[in-house]
């Protein structure tokens, strides 16, 4: 989803297409971008040879494609669009520039010239912000150009006219379609192929990051990401001032802030789909000039309504074990998956369809097998499995949230309610031992009880998870989280100065030998409750070159924490309430030497405190903690003597952010 929060800057804007291109509606749509489509009037009838190069040309087509449409728009007292997106595509072979061949004859011509050699395709994009003032259009354009690089193979007369008597060259620049038959023609792509379809998409998502995220902040550091298009690129990007929707109020922003982002892992694929706008507005004028608009389906809406259908359905099959069956390229049945997981047939036929549905499971007539999504997250004994975290949703978030509506009202968890009278009065018991507990730093028994990993499920405090069972899926559940979140928070920042680190609350130590991985001269220490140190030896990596990490058992509210360079709170400050926070840090900050630092790793907030989704989705857990945004994050760390803190979005779940002990004691 790392996408997504780009494009859902447009989302409240008014966003016109100036475009007849079906491609370029489809691949807008794709991306879940909700926008009109107003073909422009303009006649592509530059003159080539006044331009140096063939992209300046492109461009300034796609300028006054753009313009055309917010001008007419805007004459004929319709409401002045916000965006108006033009683009023009080109290919150049030999210093000429082709458009889109007028007949079959010229069709023939492009492609003969074509034939055997490689040629460039330029699409020119133009993003103009549109403004009324005094009743006159104010425009302001941003515009920028993307080449691919495409070989064509030799093509035979026979192959040629076929193509051509295909129709489908006559409404492609160069005449032919890579997307298509036209993809038959060609030898090799270089570049990004959506440009050569007729929109450069990832360039353009570029643009928008750079128009609505401002500047990187001095205390806010880009995080690699190694997928593309990258979080570098869209991701670490803070929000501006007011309007973070603005890309005139950027300008001057200087306030901290998380970019939008999902997404990476399966997780955010999840929470993803739940953010996307995929409804298209098509704009057509009629014969009296008069412009109509359809609206498509409400698809995020609907979406968002069968959310709960879709967490069941992959809840229900991550319990009976279904990926599990359907590793490794295993195809089956659905006669055969339900005989091993003893379910019905017809049962088990709705599930694994409503999985394929999903992108969970790919079905073929000959039976069913698991996506590289599947493969990859929902396996139990994978690598990076979520199975843990989904079944641990599945018992226990999925009941807390059946009672969403009283937790709203009352403004409490509704741990009670939802499991039961037992687990209110271990409640109450714990409320009035934690009432006293805020005067001093003892802890409630309950608190003892529980690590970091029941904090960031938001278990509340009942007593189901007394149990060693319980608490072991607890730490499973931990450990996937930590498994997919770890690599980026251990690299978030350079922290090669630091000789010995503490991860206060590291449950299975994930982050912990991963940091061991990155920096093998870090002696790091992870420090948990007795309960959980004692299970924590079947969750420890094996092999000859993994360097051990010891495990120390302590309470941080109570005991003397181990001497570090580095303390870690990763997951633990959003669940806890200011005056178990300020027991926390005031105990760091004491025992931080000048020079050492904390790293705290949280989901970090927008300035609006609306993005990400999950973390805000959390909120309604109603615990007495909360989620941060970056600036509170900021401010909470320099109230306990934490100076130049530096907060990096890392586009995963969790985001990193470190501070440095004062010189003297705050
Ligand atoms: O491989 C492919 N190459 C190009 C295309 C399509 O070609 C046209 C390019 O023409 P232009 O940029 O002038 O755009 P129009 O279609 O005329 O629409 P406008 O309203 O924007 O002027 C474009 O449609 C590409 O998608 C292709 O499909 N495959």
């Amino acid at each position: 989803m790392v996408l997504i929060p780009v494009i859902g800057k447009l989302v409240s804007k008014r966003v016109v297409l100036a475009s007849a291109s079906p491609r370029r509606q489809e691949i807008l749509t794709n991306v879940g971008l909700r926008f009109e489509v107003v073909p422009s009037w303009f006649k592509e009838t530059l003159e080539k040879s006044s331009f140096a190069t063939p992209y300046e040309y492109a461009i300034e087509t796609a300028k006054q494609k753009a313009l055309e449409v917010a001008n007419r728009m805007h004459l004929k007292h319709l409401r002045t669009p916000d965006i108006v997106i033009g683009a023009d595509t080109v290919v150049t072979v030999e210093k000429q520039i082709l458009e889109k061949p007028v007949d079959k004859q010229d069709a023939y011509e492009m492609l003969s010239r074509l034939s055997g050699k490689e040629h460039s395709v330029f699409t020119g994009v133009a993003i103009v912000h549109c403004s009324s003032k005094d009743d006159c259009l104010e425009t302001e354009v941003t515009d920028f150009y993307e080449e691919t690089k495409v070989k064509f193979a030799e093509l035979s007369e026979e192959l040629l006219w076929e193509y051509i008597h295909s129709g489908e060259p006559m409404d492609k620049a160069g005449g032919y379609g890579i997307q298509a038959l036209g993809g038959m023609l060609v030898e090799y792509v270089h570049g990004d192929f959506l440009n050569v379809v007729g929109f450069p998409l990832n360039h353009f998502c570029k643009k928008l990051a750079e128009l609505y995220y401002p500047p990187p902040k001095h205390t806010i550091h880009h995080t690699k990401n190694d997928s593309i298009p990258s979080v570098e690129t869209f991701e670490n990007l803070s929000d501006g001032e007011s309007d973070s929707s603005d890309p005139m109020h950027h300008k001057n922003a200087n306030k901290l802030d998380r970019s939008g982002t999902p997404l990476s892992g399966a997780v955010q694929t999840l929470v993803n789909s739940c953010s996307t706008e995929t409804s298209c507005m098509v704009t057509v004028e009629n014969q009296s000039g008069v412009m109509e608009y359809s609206a498509k389906f409400p698809s995020k809406i609907v979406e968002l309504m069968d959310g709960f259908r879709a967490s069941k359905a992959l809840f229900v099959a991550s319990k009976l074990k279904v990926f599990d069956l359907l590793k490794d390229k295993c195809i089956l049945k659905a006669v055969v998956v339900a005989d091993k997981v003893e379910a019905s047939v017809h049962g088990t036929e709705r599930l694994l369809d409503a999985c394929a549905s999903l992108g969970l499971l790919d079905k073929t007539h000959q039976g069913y097998s698991n996506t590289d999504l599947a493969n990859k997250y929902l396996v139990s004994d994978g690598e990076y499995s979520l199975h843990g975290y989904i079944i641990h949703s599945n018992d226990r978030l999925w009941h807390l949230f059946t009672h969403l509506e009283a937790a709203v009202k009352e403004g409490t968890m509704q741990t009670h309610q939802a499991f039961g009278k037992e687990t209110e009065d271990l409640f109450q018991r714990n409320r009035a031992s934690e009432e006293i507990s805020i005067i001093g730093p003892a802890v409630t028994e309950r608190d003892k009880l529980l690590s970091n990993t029941e904090l960031f499920f938001n278990l509340g405090k009942d007593s189901c998870y007394h149990s060693v069972e319980a608490k072991q899926r607890f730490m499973t559940a931990m450990h996937s989280i930590a498994k997919l979140t770890a690599r980026d928070v251990a690299t978030a920042f350079d922290l090669s100065q630091f000789r010995s680190a503490c991860d206060l609350g590291g449950c299975t130590g994930v982050l912990a030998h991963e940091l061991v991985q990155n920096y093998p001269n870090l002696n790091i220490t992870v420090f948990d409750l007795p309960e959980v140190i004692a299970n924590v030896s079947c969750f420890q990596p094996s092999g000859k070159h993994i360097t051990p990490v010891t495990f120390t058992a302590g309470d941080f509210f109570k005991d003397n924490l181990p001497e570090a360079d580095l303390y870690i709170l990763s997951l633990i400050l959003h669940h806890w309430n200011d005056e178990k926070i300020h027991i926390l840090l005031s105990k760091i900050s004491a025992i931080c030497k000048p020079g050492s630092a904390l790293l705290v790793a949280e989901m970090v907030l927008d300035e609006e405190k609306t993005y990400p989704p999950t973390a805000v989705l959390q909120s309604l857990s109603m615990t007495e903690g909360k989620q941060r945004s970056g600036s509170e994050y900021k401010q909470l760390l320099e109230k306990y003597g934490f100076t130049n803190v530096q907060i990096k979005i890392t586009g995963n779940i969790l985001d990193a952010i470190l501070g440095f002990r004062k010189t003297s004691a705050h």
